[in-house]
Parts: C-alpha cells; sequence; structure tokens
C-alpha cells in the first residue's frame, strides 16, 4: 500500500499511504457526515498511520496505540500544537484561550493558570460541598419525575447536572433550579452553548479551501460571528457582575480571599497580568471562562448518557452494579465522593463507555510544528493530526467483540483499583496524553462517576413502555452524542426517607 508521493516542498520525501485524490479537493469530498467511521475505513485499507490531501492542508490520521504514542508522548514537542480554524478564531477569542490555542507563550501561560490557580486539588476540593448538593439535586429531580411513571428524559436532567456543577464553581451561581437567576437566562445559556459544540466540531471547507469562504452557502462563517458575539455579550455581563459584587463586599469589609469562597471568575480578577499588568486582560477571562465551560459540560454529560443508554441496554451489567454498590454503601445512604475510588466495576463500566464512546471521537485536532519523521514516513511541518479514538477503542487488532459492551475486559487480574483517566498501554485514551492532554482529568471523572453511582444505586431503569432496546446511533460532533436524547423509565429502589 506504500503510495510514492511528492510534496512540494520535498520532492523525493515518502508520505504516508493513502487513498488517491481529486484536484483541489483531494480528499476532503471522502470525508461525510461520519468522519470519524470514514477516517477508520481509512487505516483499515492503508495501514496505521495514512495520509490525506483536504483541499490545501496535510492531514493524518491513526487508530493505532503503537502511532498514538509515538505522535503524543514521542514526538510531543512537534505535535503540540492547534490548527488556526475559522471556527476557533471566531468562537474563542481569536485562538487566545488553551483548547484551540496553537503551541507558544500564550498558550504555555494559559495552560499554567488552568493547572496552577483553576484546577487544583486544593480549589477542586474546596468545592466538594457544592458537587454533593447537586448529586442531592439530580437524585431528588429524578425521584419526582419517576413518581409520574413516565419515561425521563435523560439528556435533559445530567445536562442540567454538568451545566449547574460548573457553572457553581466557575460562576459562583446555580443554573438550574433554586440558585438560578431564571429560566430564560438558563435556556438561552444552555442554546448558546450548544451552538458552539455544534460550530466547534463541524469541519468547515473554509477551512481547507480559501475560495470557499467566498462563497459560503450555508452562511457558517457568519453564524460562527453571530454566536462569537453573543458569548461574548454573557462574558462581558458575567464579569461586570463580579466586578460589582467584589466592590459591594469591599464596601461592606467582607474579604473573599479564604479560597473557598472564591469562584473561578474571581481567581481570575484576582490574578496579575502579563508584563507586570496588575490585572490579566478581560479577553484572556473570557477565553478562559469559555473553555472551562465548553470543554467540562458537555464531556461529562454526553459520557454520562452513553453509560446510561449502554447500561439501561445490557440489565446484567445494571444488576451487577448495584451488587457492588449495595455492598461498599449499603442501602441507608447515599454514595458520597469518598465511596468513588472503591465501586471497581462502575469504574470499568466508565472506562468501557470510554471505549465504545469517547467523548472526544478525534480529540482536538493537534498540528505539527515542523516537519518530522514517523515509522520512516516524512510528515510535512502543519500537518493536521486526526487521532481517532473512537476507532482505536473498537480497534479489531487489539479489542475483542468490539461491538459488545462488555465492562468485565477491564476487570484488574490482581483486583488493583481500575485506572479511568489514563493507560500506559494507549488502548483507550479518554482525556488524551502529552502536553495537551486534558486538565480537567480528575474532576471529570468524578462528575461522571457520581452521576452514574447516584442514579443505579437510586432507581432501577428500564427502556419505555413498549420498547425492548436503546438505540445508539451517534451524531457526529466535537463530543458525540447519542442521536435521539435518552429516555427511560426509573422506579426507585431505596426506602423512601433515604433520599430526603
Ligand atoms: C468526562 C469529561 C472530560 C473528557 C472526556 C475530556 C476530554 C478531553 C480531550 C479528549 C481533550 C483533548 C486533548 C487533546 O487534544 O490531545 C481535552 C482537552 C481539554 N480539556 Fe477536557 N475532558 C473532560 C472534562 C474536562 C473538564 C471538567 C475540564 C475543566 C474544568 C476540561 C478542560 C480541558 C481543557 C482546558 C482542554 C484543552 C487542553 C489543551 O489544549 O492544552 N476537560 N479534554
Amino acid at each position: 500500500h506504500i503510495l510514492q508521493r511528492r510534496s512540494p516542498k520535498s520532492k523525493t520525501k515518502t508520505l504516508p499511504p493513502g487513498p488517491p485524490r481529486l484536484p483541489i479537493f483531494g480528499n476532503l469530498l471522502q470525508l461525510g457526515q461520519q468522519p470519524h467511521r470514514d477516517l477508520a475505513s481509512l487505516c483499515d485499507k492503508y495501514g496505521p498511520l495514512v495520509y490525506l490531501r483536504l483541499g490545501n492542508v496535510d492531514a493524518i490520521t491513526t487508530n493505532d496505540p503503537n502511532t498514538i504514542r509515538e505522535i503524543l508522548l514521542g514526538q510531543d514537542d512537534v505535535f503540540a500544537s492547534r490548527p488556526r480554524t475559522l471556527a476557533a478564531v471566531h468562537l474563542a477569542y481569536g485562538c487566545g484561550d488553551v483548547a484551540l490555542a496553537p503551541f507558544g507563550p500564550q498558550w504555555k501561560r494559559m495552560r499554567r493558570i488552568c493547572m496552577e490557580q483553576l484546577l487544583t486539588i486544593k480549589r477542586l476540593d474546596s468545592f466538594s460541598k457544592q458537587r454533593e448538593e447537586e448529586a442531592q439535586h439530580l437524585v431528588q429531580d429524578v425521584w419526582a419525575q419517576s413518581r409520574t411513571g413516565k419515561p425521563i428524559d435523560l439528556r435533559e436532567v445530567l445536562g442540567g447536572f454538568s451545566m449547574n456543577n460548573v457553572t457553581r464553581m466557575l460562576l459562583g451561581k446555580q443554573y438550574f433550579g433554586a440558585g438560578s437567576s431564571g429560566p430564560q437566562e438558563a435556556t438561552e445559556f444552555m442554546h448558546i452553548t450548544h451552538e458552539l459544540f455544534r460550530l466547534l466540531g463541524l469541519i468547515y471547507l473554509g477551512d481547507y479551501l480559501p475560495f470557499w469562504r467566498w462563497i459560503d452557502p450555508l452562511g457558517c462563517e457568519r453564524k460562527m460571528m453571530e454566536v462569537g458575539k453573543r458569548i461574548d455579550d454573557f462574558h462581558i455581563k458575567i464579569i461586570e457582575e463580579h466586578r460589582a459584587s467584589n466592590r459591594m463586599k469591599k464596601e461592606n469589609n467582607e474579604s473573599k480571599e479564604e479560597a473557598k469562597e472564591m469562584d473561578f471568575v474571581d481567581v481570575l480578577l484576582s490574578l496579575p497580568g502579563e508584563d507586570g499588568k496588575e490585572h490579566m486582560d478581560d479577553l484572556e477571562i473570557k477565553a478562559l471562562i469559555q473553555d472551562m465551560i465548553a470543554a467540562a459540560t458537555d464531556t461529562s454529560a454526553v459520557t454520562n448518557e452513553w453509560a446510561m443508554a449502554e447500561v439501561i441496554k445490557n440489565p446484567n451489567v445494571l444488576r451487577k452494579i448495584q451488587e457492588e454498590i449495595d455492598s461498599v454503601v449499603g442501602r441507608e445512604r447515599m454514595v458520597k465522593e469518598s465511596d468513588l475510588t472503591h465501586l471497581n466495576y462502575l469504574r470499568c463500566v466508565v472506562r468501557e463507555t470510554f471505549r465504545m464512546h469517547p467523548a472526544g471521537p478525534l480529540l482536538i485536532p493537534h498540528e505539527s510544528l515542523r516537519p518530522t519523521t514517523i515509522h520512516g514516513f516524512h510528515i510535512p511541518a502543519q500537518t493536521r493530526v486526526f487521532i481517532n479514538t473512537h476507532a482505536l477503542g473498537r480497534n479489531r487488532k487489539i479489542w475483542a467483540d468490539v461491538d459488545e459492551f462488555r465492562p468485565e475486559r477491564h476487570w484488574p487480574a490482581d483486583g488493583s483499583r481500575v485506572e479511568i483517566s489514563h493507560g500506559a498501554d494507549f488502548k483507550i485514551l479518554p482525556f488524551s496524553a502529552g502536553k495537551r492532554k486534558c486538565p480537567g482529568a480528575p474532576l471529570g471523572v468524578t462528575l461522571v462517576l457520581m452521576a452514574l453511582a447516584r442514579l443505579f444505586h437510586c432507581f432501577n431503569w428500564t427502556p419505555p413502555d413498549g420498547e425492548t432496546t436503546i438505540d445508539t446511533t451517534e451524531v457526529y460532533g466535537m463530543t458525540m452524542p447519542k442521536a435521539q436524547p435518552l429516555l427511560a423509565v426509573a422506579t426507585p429502589r431505596l426506602a423512601d426517607h433515604t433520599y430526603h
């Protein structure tokens, strides 16, 4: 399968194998509505490392653990950049954030703020009470809905759980429920966030064919600008509200210095800026607010919905999860965060969910900073890298019965604690690895385990009346949700007093 290709700059170098391409479009038209599946078929046909030409952009894709390890760890310094896509420019403050920023001093500074100021163990611990309240709110919401006997929309319930956890930590307020500033603001906020994910996930032709931007028949770029502006209005309002509340606190001599009282926006407002400036630029603060909301909410909500869908489809798995929680926690109290490390079978369920439904099916695309070589093949500078984690989890060379949801396959022979966020073998990669790996993995894992533990401990779950199974069709996006929201019937399984 090794095709000799000539790149304009390096006439004799051999690019990795890949499909034949059309003039101008290259291989663009070979990617359809499910690009992760199209890219997987190309790996089946051409091998573990495939070269594509997408319009005027060089690209590679892989679903192979050793190649992924080489890209993300072995050559981390070459592949740690991001492409400046139009969505990133219009929706992430000109790539001034962390997640979509090209490699360089600005990304390093923003990433350091994330790691050393926002997502520290101490800071995350300081929000454990809020997370506990949100878990209780989730159970009570489902309990109240279960009394009607009607199917519950789990997408709505789990989306609210993730969003509330994130906004309480980030903004100090709940968006859905008693602490909300009003249903209209919450709905608008949720709507605009969904629109943001949709646009960030698009493979927009204008990124690959410059002439396309002149035509833009669906008005994509205009839409990106519109959404970017509406989100910016939200961020401006958030910052103004915080400044006003801090001024009032100062006038009343109240101090917010205790770390446990500071939400993320307060922390950012208190940090010095670059080059000796007293404060960070508002643009940087807005970009970080944006990243925290975008990176934390949908990823955990989508993972929870998939886990619930697969478990409801597999009643044996549900029974085993419940047996484990009953034996570790009992039936007289709710699951607490400190229980989560002891729920090894549930941890296998989450690992299996990530194998089949990774929240970032192509991670966030990486880009090479300079020319390099992988497995002897030439990779030009500025090559876009699609690490196909969806296809990695379904790679038949490394997994058996890939379409079966079987948590037992992750059970460690020595009975040790099941690791969710990383694994040396690179056979699943839910949070990536290397310089760009997810800095929110510990929080993400906690949000996922907690919601699942509570919902499986407190309720029995069945598909809606008349339906024997759960549809697991997916729809491609930056995170990849089920095509249809998950509906299921909940029946309380603990004594009434336990729920209050
Ligand atoms: C189940 C939950 C989550 C999953 C599955 C997940 C997964 C990912 C993945 C796959 C990436 C891309 C890595 C790469 O391109 O190599 C990423 C990046 C990122 N995630 Fe998460 N994530 C989750 C939760 C969170 C949370 C809770 C936060 C923060 C509060 C967060 C913040 C970020 C940030 C800032 C980046 C960009 C890192 C960079 O480019 O330097 N994530 N995440």
